[in-house]
Formats: C-alpha cells, sequence, structure tokens
C-alpha cells in the first residue's frame, strides 16, 4: 500500500499533531497532495498530513470493473465476502495498520490525530471518529457519503463487500459503516463534527450524500454538527482546495488544545 505524507517545515527533532486525509471513488494517495493546496495550511499550523490509497490494488478479478467497486472504491470497511475478504480490509487498515506505520517511522505525537475526507473519504472519516470515542481529536468531511446504506454508492459497496441484505432489514454489519446510524451510539467527546457541502453538487442531487440524514441523526442524539453549504460549489477538489483552510484550522483548534 502506498502513503503519502506531508511533514511541516519545524519537524527536526519535534513530535507534531497528525491529521488523516480520506479520498473519495477513483483516487490514490496522489489526488489529494497534488490538488487540494492543504500544505500551505498544514506548514503554517506545523501539522502533518496523512494521505493513504483507497483501496488495494492486488489483481482480484473483476477489481477493475468499475468507478465505484474494487480498485479505487474500498469503501473503508473491513470486507467479509469472498474474493474481497483476504485483502480488502481498508477500515483496519486506516485505523491500526497506518497509523502503527506512521508512529514507527515519524515524528507524530500519537496522542494528538485528527481524521478528514471527501465523499467516500468523507464517510470513511466518520466512520472511524465514531466507532473510536477518544482516538481522534476531531472530524470533519467534504460531500460525505453519510447514509451509505440508503445510498446507490453505498449499497453497491456494502453488498459487494459485506454481503445482501436479505429481507431483514439492515444488516447489523451494514450498521458498522453508516454514520447516520453510527451517531446515535456515539459515546465520545463532543468536538464539533464540521461538514461542508456544496449545494451544487451533482451527487447531493443524486440522492448520494444526504448530508441532512446526518444532521438530523446528531440533533437527535445530542452531538454537536456544524453544516456548511456553499452556494454554488460542486464536488470537486476546487470546491476541497477553496475551503481545506477552514478544515485545517478546524482540526488545529482540537489538536493543539
Ligand atoms: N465521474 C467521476 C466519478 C468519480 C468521482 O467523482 N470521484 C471523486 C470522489 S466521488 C466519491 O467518493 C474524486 O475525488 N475524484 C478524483 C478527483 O481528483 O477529482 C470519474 O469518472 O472519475
Amino acid at each position: 500500500m502506498k502513503f503519502a505524507i506531508y511533514l511541516p517545515p519545524d519537524s527536526e527533532g519535534k513530535k507534531n499533531p497528525v491529521i488523516y486525509w480520506l479520498s473519495g471513488l477513483t483516487c490514490t494517495e496522489q489526488n489529494f497532495i497534488t490538488k487540494s493546496g492543504a500544505q500551505k495550511y498544514a506548514a503554517e499550523h506545523n501539522v502533518i498530513i496523512v494521505c493513504p490509497d483507497t483501496s488495494p490494488r492486488c489483481n482480484i478479478p473483476g477489481e477493475d470493473e468499475s468507478y465505484d467497486f474494487g480498485t479505487g472504491a474500498g469503501f473503508y470497511v473491513d470486507a467479509t465476502v469472498k474474493p474481497w475478504n483476504t485483502h480488502y480490509k481498508m477500515y483496519s487498515y486506516v485505523t491500526q495498520e497506518l497509523p502503527e506505520v506512521i508512529h514507527a517511522n515519524f515524528p507524530i505525537d500519537p496522542e494528538k490525530q485528527s481524521i478528514m475526507g471527501h465523499s467516500m473519504g468523507g464517510h470513511g472519516a466518520l466512520v472511524c471518529y465514531l466507532r473510536n470515542p477518544g482516538k481522534y481529536c476531531s472530524v470533519s468531511a467534504f460531500a460525505p457519503i453519510c447514509h451509505p446504506s440508503q445510498s446507490p454508492w453505498g449499497r453497491k459497496a456494502l453488498t459487494g463487500y459485506l454481503g445482501d441484505t436479505g429481507d431483514a432489514g439492515i444488516p447489523d454489519e451494514w450498521k458498522k459503516y453508516d454514520a447516520t446510524l453510527l451517531v446515535a451510539k456515539f459515546d465520545g467527546q463532543l468536538a464539533d463534527i464540521l461538514i461542508d457541502q456544496g449545494d451544487s453538487d451533482e451527487f447531493l442531487k443524486a440522492g448520494q450524500l444526504t448530508p441532512e440524514k446526518f444532521v438530523q441523526a446528531c440533533k437527535e442524539a445530542q452531538v454537536p454538527v456544524i453544516l456548511n453549504m456553499r452556494e454554488g460549489y460542486d464536488h470537486s477538489y476546487y470546491y476541497i482546495a477553496t475551503f481545506i483552510e477552514d478544515h485545517i484550522k478546524h482540526h488545529v483548534k482540537y489538536l493543539r488544545s
């Protein structure tokens, strides 16, 4: 697995906080570092940024057949269905294996880590945060897939990696990876969850993202959430580049407190 890491200028002999960035469908570890412009702000605030790839790339037959399943589309779950369950363990990779590699090799303060992401990666960031109270100081997401068990992208991925729904409602295995369902059980620290969403996003209009359902679930669970609707913005990295400074500042507030 490849990952990208940005180290700020003052990393010599000093441990800094880290923010994990989870990218969306079709991405590699390169998209964020080439398109977001985040390095300027990470340098200003002395934070490290780590960007994993979005799936294993291991030549499973059928892995490259579609843009929203298999290669570039690991969906941050631990697959249980063959043949994906041998390698597609992106949830464990992001929450355990990769942080261990980072801590062993880079000047990280392991008590100071946060997580953010985009679209499929926004879903991943919310799930990692909500399932691991205390592990991350804060979370934020751009245009996340908030309720994957009810979204076409999500249903395809959860069916393929975790198995079919059958007739018995949402399977328990799916519920582990649905932020809108997880938030009801969240009993972690009460940092504001930051969500950004462009109102001209084609995938918002297609019902893939449903931030309103996540916000409603947060209200019911009394989990603080900020939803910034951005007039005229779409789903692209131009939009991410416009607002990434806000997200880094949001994380720094909690990482440095
Ligand atoms: N039409 C696109 C579909 C894929 C796409 O839009 N990918 C987004 C993430 S969508 C949700 O996870 C993305 O980040 N793309 C990479 C980029 O650099 O913009 C296609 O055909 O790729």
